[in-house]
């Protein structure tokens, strides 16, 4: 029976990595698959790791529909034997919907990956519909670790190392930015809730006011 399945964690734990090794595996017997993307940071039309692999990718853009692509594909003799979706907190509810359509009318399965919730800790609205649709959501095992060693389970939005709670849902970005720039870290609840970063966590040590005082 194929599945749709959900593959979800914070940013940085793996999620590309394990897409392109299904993709490698599959294709090393023969299979073909079906590459979706959209804003990967390697650019349009890329699915990317930070292990340094990559592979070609269909972008999807706002009005596409994934369900008729790959009828179409199909139907031109292509061929697609299952169908990977990598930035999938990014795509619409109405394409999550397409995948599940793609499970239960073409009986491919369809292997999603994203975050779950953006720099607020609130969920995309593609990952919402695919917790709400999926037949497995599986959570990466490679845990991504805060800086006080628990495990990430958020995503902290930075500029120059101190977090920030306003700004649009979607910034495309990095982890370990320089200074200045907008970037990203992932956090433990406890510090997220605190919004205590390495760098204002770094800071805080060193400031005079937590320093023991020297009586003389
Ligand atoms: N130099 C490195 N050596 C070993 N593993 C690395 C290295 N750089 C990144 N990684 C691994 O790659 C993971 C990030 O993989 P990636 O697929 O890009 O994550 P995601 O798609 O979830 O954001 C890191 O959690 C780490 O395990
Ligand atoms: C938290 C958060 C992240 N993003 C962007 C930043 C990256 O471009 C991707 C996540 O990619 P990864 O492969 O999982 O590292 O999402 C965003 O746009 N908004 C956010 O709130």
């Amino acid at each position: 029976m194929s599945e749709l399945v959900f593959f979800c964690g914070t940013m940085d734990c793996g999620k590309s990595t394990l897409a392109l090794q299904i993709e490698h595996n599959r294709s090393a017997r023969g299979l073909q698959g079906m590459i979706f993307t959209r804003n990967d940071r390697a650019g349009q039309g890329k699915l990317s790791s930070r292990l340094g692999l990559v592979t070609d990718a269909v972008e999807v853009e706002d009005s596409m529909d994934v369900y008729a692509h790959v009828v179409d594909h199909l139907s031109q003799g292509g061929r697609a034997d299952y169908v990977i979706a990598d930035e999938a907190q990014f795509l619409a509810p109405e394409q999550i919907d397409q995948l599940a359509r793609i499970v239960d009318d073409l009986e491919l399965d369809v292997y999603a990956f994203g975050i779950t919730t953006d720099f607020r800790t609130k969920l995309f609205p593609g990952s919402q519909r695919l917790v709400e649709l999926a037949d497995r959501v599986e959570v990466l095992q490679v845990e991504a670790l805060c800086w006080c060693g628990a495990r990430a389970t958020h995503n902290a939005r930075t500029v120059g190392g101190v977090m920030v709670v306003e700004g649009a849902q979607v910034v495309v970005g990095d982890v370990n930015q320089s200074a200045d720039e907008i970037g990203y870290e992932v956090l433990c609840r406890r510090h997220h809730r605190r919004r205590m970063t390495a760098a204002t966590a770094r800071a805080a040590a060193l400031s005079p006011d937590v320093l023991p005082v020297q009586q003389s």
